[in-house]
């Protein structure tokens, strides 16, 4: 068997033109401009990509963009006084700080000084607590991403067996609430798991969101099985430097019946999914109905 490769890059661009369309008719009907805000502290190479990948495509959306550069110096305080404006402005109806943060700063803290309204990552724990309620919540844009990926290859995911590896807050755990709200059977491994292999052959869904480079290898698959790869880590092999996933995509792709691959699989959802939380945030500010399609 060869799996079926999940083009996350046709997927994401599909995303956000639905997204621009209906940007599109905000400012038409109602003249109303969506607008996010990214902070970024610090010089980390892969953030600075990032956050400029996430100011282009937020204004190719039709929707504004605030960028805000910050030393990695920064002391807390004054962080979160940017938050403070920009919570209180009205044109901002999403905010993002780029992680990681500078290791002086306390990240928790930052997130939490975000008003859950307009917290688009969905890392603030009033957000949290909602999705594990099953409330409606900002919803992490990893994790909707890879929702959104998987209800379209499945149609229905009810009653599918799903494990997620790897147990972070950002990924890994609202992962597993989304999955389990649209009725999975769900479980949750990590590095400590007993018997990770065994495990991970029980899935129908397997996400691997571990961090460790093709870490899933074919032996740890069902046959047949929907395989997505949440891993972006940049190895050297043959004195090239390279990006894969935690998933060994070659090996797997024999076993499994479709699979994402890195690059070019989540990785471009996390953005699309930015650009559809800002349009959600922006609806739901202004009393409006959402946009069909792009919420969990
Ligand atoms: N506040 C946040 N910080 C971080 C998040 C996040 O969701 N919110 N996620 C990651 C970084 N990230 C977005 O911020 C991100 C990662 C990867 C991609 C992507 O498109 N990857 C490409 C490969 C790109 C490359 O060559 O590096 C792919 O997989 O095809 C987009 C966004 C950590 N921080």
């Amino acid at each position: 068997m060869t799996a079926q490769v999940i083009d996350g890059k046709a997927f994401a661009a599909d995303v956000r033109a639905r997204v621009a369309a209906h940007v599109a008719r905000l400012g038409e009907e109602q003249g109303i401009v969506p607008g996010l805000a990214v902070v970024l502290v610090g010089e980390d190479p892969a953030s600075q990509v990032y956050v400029r990948n996430k100011g282009v495509q937020t204004r190719e959306a039709g929707m504004a963009s605030f960028e805000h550069k910050l030393p990695a110096e920064t002391a807390e305080a004054d962080l979160l006084a940017l938050i403070a404006e920009l919570n209180a402005d009205p044109k901002v109806h999403g905010i993002l700080v780029q992680l990681p943060l500078p290791a002086h700063m306390n990240a928790d803290l930052v997130i939490n000084a975000i008003d859950p309204a307009k917290d688009v990552d969905g890392f603030h724990i009033s957000n949290v607590g909602l999705l594990g309620t099953g409330q409606k919540a900002m919803v992490p844009c990893t994790p909707l991403g890879c929702l959104m990926m998987l209800r379209a290859h499945h149609g229905s995911l009810s009653g599918l067996s799903a494990v997620v590896v790897g147990r972070s807050n950002i990924v890994g755990k609202p992962m597993a609430q989304l999955l389990l709200g649209d009725s999975c059977t769900v479980t949750i491994a990590h590095s400590r798991t007993r018997d990770l292999a065994a495990v991970c052959r029980g899935a129908d869904i397997l996400v691997a969101a571990v961090g460790r480079p093709e870490m899933i290898t074919a032996d740890m698959v069902k046959p047949g099985a929907t395989v997505i790869d949440v891993g972006i880590n940049r190895i050297e092999r043959d004195g090239k430097a390279r990006l894969v996933g935690d998933v060994d995509y070659a090996g797997v792709s024999a076993v499994a019946g479709a699979i994402t691959p890195v690059p070019g699989g989540v990785g471009p959802m996390t953005i699309a999914c930015l650009l559809a939380n800002t349009l959600t945030a922006c609806c739901r500010a202004n009393g409006l109905p959402e946009p069909e399609g792009l919420t969990a």
